[in-house]
């Protein structure tokens, strides 16, 4: 079966990625452009570049990854380097899996350095966002550590790993989990999308939900509304006559809770000047399209995952079943056309 290797040793550098123990609140740091990444971003990204190495041994390697070594490497950075070490090893110690004599500093630089390539059209590239939704993570709400492979420019499998999503479905008021078993999501082109509990329970298929009214359907919106127009998204939903209101939560979780049927819709519209990233959505929309659903930008156009590390979209990123799309692709048409005779 094509991409099975793969997909195997995704979801289990994942799901040791999503093991890391760390004191929430502490060793955040500010990035360049002011967004904030901690201990445990870091880590995630070591880990999983040392789990498909040692899992596909054979095979040229290329990673797309959000984290770059550029602040480890400076004598500000020793320090939080050191904690990064300390923390991939307790969590490859405590798994039990490779039997590995510690990994050193320099082994983490070059881990997080795997990271470096550019993607494209031509070949395969990994793809990963090694916590995703990090001010999420940081409150303690949801996140998710985000893995897709690229062949040929085309996302071919997806994994999402949510700590704090539970393995039931989620209402507007039950967002975390209460018993600390997170939930996983993968997908692989052509075969459906599927979840289990991140503790490994046996596999269910998903598939996103058939409302077909738009008065049944809830929506997805980013918590943070620095990262997405809440007031777009609340106009698009008033004329698509949506009654619930907004349910907010953080990262790629929302396409893994909109491909099992928790929300109908999930709306994503960036403030100009922000020019989204591949890691961001690869996983979430091959998940969500192998259980039926629709992602595309507010044009219409499906994402083009083939252009380097950003995705071109135009104004933003829309994704429901395939009854409610024409409705939503016409509601998104009309408030964007209202916002601009605004301005
Ligand atoms: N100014 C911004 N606008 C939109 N998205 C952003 C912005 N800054 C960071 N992001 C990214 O948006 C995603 C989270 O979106 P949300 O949780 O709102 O759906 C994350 O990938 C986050 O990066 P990160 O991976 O560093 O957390
Ligand atoms: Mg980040
Ligand atoms: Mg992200
Ligand atoms: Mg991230």
């Amino acid at each position: 079966m094509p991409y099975e290797k793969e997909l195997a040793a995704a979801k289990k550098a994942a799901t040791l990625a999503s093991l890391q123990r760390v004191l929430l609140q502490s060793d955040v740091h500010s990035k360049s452009d002011k967004s904030p990444v901690t201990v445990a971003d870091y880590g995630s990204q070591v880990l999983v570049s040392f789990v498909l190495e040692r899992e596909l041994p054979s095979v040229p390697f290329s990673i797309v990854a959000e984290e770059d070594s550029g602040d480890l490497r400076k004598e500000s950075g020793q320090d939080t380097l050191k904690r990064i070490t300390d923390l991939v090893n307790d969590t490859l110690a405590n798994d039990g899996s490779y039997s590995v004599s510690p990994l050193t500093t320099e082994d983490v630089l070059r881990a997080i350095d795997n990271g470096k390539s550019d993607g494209g059209s031509v070949g395969r590239h990994w793809v990963l966002d090694p916590i995703d939704g990090t001010k999420g993570f940081v409150r303690g709400d949801q996140y998710a550590i985000a893995l897709a492979l690229l062949d040929e420019g085309k996302v071919v499998l997806g994994v999402l790993a949510c700590p704090n999503l539970p393995p039931t479905s989620i209402g507007s008021n039950q967002l975390h989990s209460s018993n600390g078993v997170g939930s996983l999501f993968f997908a692989k082109v052509g075969h459906g999308a599927y979840t289990q509990a991140l503790d490994g329970s046996t596999e269910t298929r998903v598939h996103v939900t058939d409302i077909e009214n738009p008065e049944e359907a809830s929506f997805f919106e980013s918590y943070e509304a620095a990262h997405s127009s809440h007031d777009l998204s609340s106009s698009i939903a008033e004329k698509l006559g949506v009654k619930a209101p907004p349910v907010r939560i953080d990262s790629q979780a929302k396409y893994g809770a909109l491909s099992r049927g928790d929300g109908a819709i999930y709306l994503r519209f960036p403030h100009r000047g922000y020019r989204e990233k591949i890691w961001d959505h690869a996983a979430g929309c091959i998940v969500v399209s192998e259980a039926g659903g629709i992602v595309m930008d507010a044009a219409g156009n499906p994402l083009d995952f083939s252009k380097g590390k950003f995705l071109d979209v135009v104004a933003g990123i829309i994704v429901t079943n395939q009854k409610l799309m024409p409705s939503l692709l016409k509601a998104v048409k009309e408030a964007l056309n209202e916002k601009a005779s605004s301005l």
